[in-house]
């Protein structure tokens, strides 16, 4: 396969891990002490174990300290309440991730206000997502900033561009298209309620897919010369008893008529990763 129009996630986190590496080793002299990274994880949803894995590993490589707790299902509101407070005091702490979905009984929304938003290494603090609106400086939400890093790196500029972005998600789909309005394009969001999906697709220059539905994106909905950005990270099974990973972008077909497409696995995962660490080592070093 003619790999040159893939926009390779998984080599650029590489890029931005050894660039966050030197900066961390240029401010240890003057700091006495790495960036500090906690994750607090409630329950065990599958998604997540991969991400808290993928996590720990980079932050070891960059060196950022891993810190935080995995609480069991049944923990309350006063229990993780008490927790974001110890980790908003600890000094040694620069970002806190509260990762989702957690369990039905615990308010989202409730405990990410309860983030100091200046650790929020994930950018979903009101206050965070209320500087990202108003075009102001702050953390920025990890998977849409790792789209546009991927954009930047690629010389992709949305400017003036038709971008359309699938899926109207807290965590991906209203930044994302936050982001690429920042960036000057002319932006549709479309979500399960859009009539004719498919002719809002294919009016796209660029299409973001943050829907989690398999592969539910496919070639006669792209316009040809688009750029795919493939967001989903799905679970479906192998046909052999086993599973494997597809985006929400029927990959294969849309290649053909894309002029660069993101891979899953290898494409934003691994961005929203290295935007993670990248938003705590900016939080260290402010
Ligand atoms: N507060 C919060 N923020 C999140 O950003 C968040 C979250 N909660 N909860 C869970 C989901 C899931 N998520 C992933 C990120 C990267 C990979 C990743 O690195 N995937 C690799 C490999 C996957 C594999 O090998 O299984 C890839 O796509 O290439 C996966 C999943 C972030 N999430």
């Amino acid at each position: 396969m003619d790999t040159t129009r893939i926009l390779d996630g998984k080599a650029l986190a590489k890029t931005v891990q050894s660039r966050l590496r030197s900066q961390i080793e240029a401010a240890l002299p003057q700091r006495n002490r790495p960036p500090g990274l906690a994750v607090i994880r409630v329950g065990d949803d599958p998604a997540s174990a991969v991400y808290v894995r993928n996590k720990e590993r980079a932050c070891e490589r960059v060196g950022i300290a891993s810190f935080g707790q995995h609480f069991p299902a049944t923990a309350t509101a006063a229990e993780i309440s008490a927790k974001i407070q110890e980790l908003n005091d600890d000094e040694r702490v620069d970002g806190i991730l509260l990762q989702l979905p957690l369990p039905a009984h615990l308010d989202a929304v409730a405990l990410l206000l309860q983030l100091d938003p200046d650790k929020d290494a994930d950018g979903l603090h009101p206050i965070n997502l209320g500087r990202l609106t108003r075009g102001e400086a702050g953390l920025r939400s990890c998977t849409p900033a790792g789209v546009m890093e991927v954009l930047k790196a690629y010389n992709i500029d949305p400017s003036g561009k038709n971008a359309v972005v699938v899926g109207r998600s807290i965590l991906v789909g209203k930044p994302m298209a936050l982001m690429l309005l920042e960036a000057n394009a002319t932006v549709t969001v479309a979500h399960s309620r859009t009539q004719n999906l498919a002719d809002v697709v294919a009016a796209a220059d660029i299409i973001v897919a943050a829907v989690g539905r398999p592969e539910m994106i496919t070639a006669d909905m792209v316009k040809p010369g688009a750029v795919v950005i493939d967001v989903g990270i799905n679970r479906v099974g192998d046909g052999a008893g086993g599973y494997k990973l597809v985006g929400d972008v029927a990959f294969e077909e849309v290649f053909e008529k894309a002029a660069w497409i993101t891979p899953v696995p290898g494409g934003i995962g691994p961005m929203t990763v290295a935007m993670l660490l990248k938003n705590t080592v900016e939080a260290y070093l402010r």
